[in-house]
């Protein structure tokens, strides 16, 4: 099996070649993978395969030719990753899957088509408008924060410290916990700080996150819109841009009247080759 190894801002991911959909993938075989000490260690899996092959990615084949199979480090699948898909359209690049060109590049997941451009440095890519929709609160320790629940196209809540607590303080070994009727499927927890103010912006926000399937992560793309969102509701904004720093870098957010552009380092570092059995014994 042919693997390569990329990240986003930190947010790490096994990137897997199967155009014809081919591979044998299962939740055991993606824990394996992710496993960072008998394993090539991940934060997920990325397989990349046609949107035709996969039986989630058929009915987008039409709008976009490969479709970003995501996994979390546990083996659970997720709709959406936002540093998974700007490291996924990396990935067909310098492989050459895809060629780079003026317009857009239309990548398939499970929660729809987004799209993707070179920005110098930068992969930036388009998802759906973040939506704020209730309020909920998670508990950590003893400490039990308000927040506010987004759907990214995965789900997320974001909950702002209270002023004279650092984001270094928390300890994030341990899973939040939700309000299991509220999230039946489980969510992304973010814990945020106010950034000092940045010129040219609408908002500067640091950001923790303890990622659904993958724990702590160094980031999360999604985790950064649903903030920015956040962010620019409690400034009385409907539209603007957001940086959201995160323990492993910075992230751009700008939301549209209908759209939300994530922008931000996609790097791709090692490729090689594994057996399967080997990780799985
Ligand atoms: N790190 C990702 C989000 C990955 C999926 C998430 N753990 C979930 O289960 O929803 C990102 O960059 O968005």
């Amino acid at each position: 099996m042919e693997f390569t190894k990329g990240h986003g801002t930190g947010n790490d991911f096994v990137i897997l070649p199967d155009p014809d959909g081919a591979l044998d993938l299962t939740p055991e075989l993606v824990a394996a993978l992710c496993d960072r000490r008998r394993g090539v260690g991940g934060d997920g899996v990325l397989r990349v395969v046609r949107a035709a092959k996969h039986p989630d990615g058929a009915v987008l084949a039409g709008e976009a030719e490969w479709f970003m199979d995501y996994w979390n480090a546990d083996g659970s699948v997720a709709e959406m990753c936002g540093n998974g898909a700007r490291v996924f359209v990396r990935y067909l690049l310098a492989t050459g899957l895809a060629a780079p060109s003026g317009a857009a590049l239309p990548v398939a997941t499970r929660a729809g088509v987004v799209r993707a451009r070179v920005a110098g440095e930068a992969i930036a890519v388009e998802m759906r408008r973040p939506r704020v929709y209730a309020s909920a609160t998670a508990t950590l320790g003893g400490l039990t924060l308000p927040g506010a629940a987004v759907d990214v196209g995965n789900p997320h809540l974001v909950c702002a410290l209270p002023a004279g607590l650092e984001l270094t303080s928390l300890d994030l070994t341990r899973a939040p916990d939700f309000d299991a009727a509220a999230f039946p499927a489980g969510v992304n927890v973010e814990f945020t700080a106010p950034g000092e103010p940045m010129p040219g912006t609408d908002g500067h926000v640091l950001m923790r996150v303890y990622e659904r399937g993958s724990a702590e992560t160094l980031s999360c793309g999604t985790g950064a819109c649903a903030v920015a969102a956040v962010a620019l509701r409690d400034a009385g904004r409907d539209t603007g841009t957001v940086t959201v720093d995160v323990p492993g870098g910075r992230l751009t957010v700008r939301v549209t009247d209908d759209s939300c552009w994530l922008s931000g380092p996609a790097v791709l570092v090692a490729t090689g080759e594994l057996t399967p059995s080997d990780l799985l014994t």
